[in-house]
């Protein structure tokens, strides 16, 4: 039997989150802002999980995208999603910053969720085909499905970093990973050095051959290629030019205490972010009295993720402690340096407090992008604000007029902060009307368009040679 839908995405999770008995809200985080406005006006289908352990739910149309959920057991999201995905696979391929978990079980859960991702597209796709598959949780789809539906046309997109041979070699099923992404026509990373690990790794550890970006089958190509993914410049652009949006800004300055500098970083809890790294470089300079109480408050976002994962537990003990520390020391009643929020905001508040803050923080040790620092540099038409950002992270590549950081080196980053307060705002609007002509030319349209236009048409797109 073959389905319907001439244009599938095929994710880890569904762009939605539920909301009640059966309503639902688009979701945040990085994969979901990137390719939801492409599904909209692509006559197509998204398979994923709904993010709730044994779920079995018919499809359903949200928000102009028609959802086909994989349900996943309470076992599966153990093994597969907090286990391979995210204790094995997210820290091996992040330069190692926390020890990966090898273990067989948890291999074998992977493969199994794969499988059945596989077979729900292949039932899904309609003759021919384009079937984009997306992230390291699903890199056995490409070649599970080229089996069961060999007439698709196969994309894969590495959100996260490629890692080169000195790590990835520490996976038992090295091969068996790469094998999986051969099955796609395309794959797709954030960043040349990752296309370039792929291309060096296949060839090493399975002897296949490459020609540039080309890799030569038996029967057919491969191409690896860096497709830098982006932000939707304009709807950002568009909304903090709202007074509701900039009058929030206001009021979020004011609730701080109107205080001289306010700096800001918005992340997912994560080990990765460098969050630890960013509050101590603050603490010492409030230490050393390099700032003032009463001059700077810093604003930390730290939304929940993988709660139930070990690595990520202990890092909101240490963030906290950090955090309580700093504030213990510095706080007077009432006004407390850092404010720290766990919780998961709205758009509309993102963009109000990128207007609201001096300095945007972004110190990832590791980072397949980071939307974060596009979205603030989308926010700021008024062309102040400073971005501080890590060498480590994607977007360092295409934002180069940044204040760039080595988050591991403290004493570095505190120089940097201080230089970011302290700008005029003339080098101020220098820096941040170049980075702006960057974001606003490669946005997420451009991400997407460029990757199906070399997905579909077999070359890379005519715009970005
Ligand atoms: O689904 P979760 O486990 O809750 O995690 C959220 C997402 O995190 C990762 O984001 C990555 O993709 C971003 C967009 O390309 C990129 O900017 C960022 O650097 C990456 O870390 C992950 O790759 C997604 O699959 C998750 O859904
Ligand atoms: O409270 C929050 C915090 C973050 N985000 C969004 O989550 C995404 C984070 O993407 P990024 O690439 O920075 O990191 P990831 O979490 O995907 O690793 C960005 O679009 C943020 O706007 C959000 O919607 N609400």
């Amino acid at each position: 039997m073959r389905g319907t839908s001439s244009f599938l995405i095929v994710a880890n999770r569904l762009p939605v989150d539920r909301v009640g008995e059966n309503e639902w809200r688009r979701s945040p985080g990085g994969l979901v802002t990137a390719i939801a406005p492409v599904m909209q006006r692509r006559d197509g289908a998204w398979l994923g999980w709904t993010g709730a352990a044994g779920e079995e739910l018919k499809p359903f149309d949200h928000d102009g995208m028609h959802l086909i959920p994989i349900p996943l057991s309470q076992l599966e999201v153990e093994l597969y999603y907090e286990g391979f995905s995210n204790a094995t696979l997210w820290p091996l391929y992040h330069d190692v910053v926390a020890t990966p978990v090898y273990s067989r079980v948890l291999w074998d859960a992977y493969r199994a969720v794969n499988d059945r991702f596989a077979r729900a597209a292949a039932d899904a796709a309609a003759p021919g085909a384009v079937v984009w598959v997306q992230d390291y949780q699903l890199q056995l789809v490409p070649a599970m499905l080229r089996k069961l539906r060999p007439d698709l046309k196969i994309g894969f997109f590495l959100h996260i970093p490629f890692p080169p041979g000195e790590l990835f070699y520490q996976l038992p099923w090295r091969n068996e990973i790469l094998e999986g992404l051969l099955g796609a026509d395309l794959v797709g990373f954030q960043r040349p050095g990752g296309a370039a690990n792929f291309l060096r790794l296949c060839r090493r550890l399975l002897g296949v051959q490459y020609l540039r970006n080309e890799i030569q089958l038996e029967d057919r190509t491969v191409r690896a290629e860096s497709f830098p993914i982006s932000v939707d410049y304009g709807e950002l652009d568009q909304l903090v030019r709202e007074p509701r949006i900039q009058q929030r800004a206001k009021e979020i300055r004011a609730e701080l205490g109107d205080p001289e500098h306010v700096l800001l970083g918005v992340d997912r809890l994560d080990y990765t972010k460098g969050i630890g790294q960013r509050l101590k470089a603050f603490g010492e300079l409030l230490d050393d009295g390099a700032i003032k109480p009463d001059e700077a408050v810093f604003v930390q976002v730290a939304t929940p993720t993988r709660e139930r994962v070990a690595e990520y537990i202990r890092l909101r003990n240490d963030i906290e402690l950090r955090v309580g520390r700093i504030n213990g020391e510095h706080g007077v009643l009432g006004r407390m340096p850092i404010s720290y929020l766990h919780q998961s905001y709205a758009k509309e508040e993102l963009a109000a407090l990128y207007l609201a803050a001096d300095v945007m923080v972004v110190t990832p040790l590791r980072d397949g992008m980071n939307l974060v620092a596009k979205e603030y540099v989308a926010c700021r038409h008024d062309l102040r604000g400073a971005l501080v950002l890590s060498e480590f992270a994607g977007a360092a590549d295409e934002m180069r007029q940044a204040y760039m950081v080595n988050p591991y080196d403290i004493d570095g980053m505190k120089r940097t902060m201080l230089a970011a307060m302290r700008a005029t705002p003339h080098e101020l609007a220098r820096r941040m009307r170049s980075l702006r002509r960057r974001v606003a030319t490669y946005n997420v349209d451009r991400w997407a368009s460029d990757f199906l236009a070399a997905l579909e048409s077999g070359e890379r797109a005519a715009s970005t040679e």
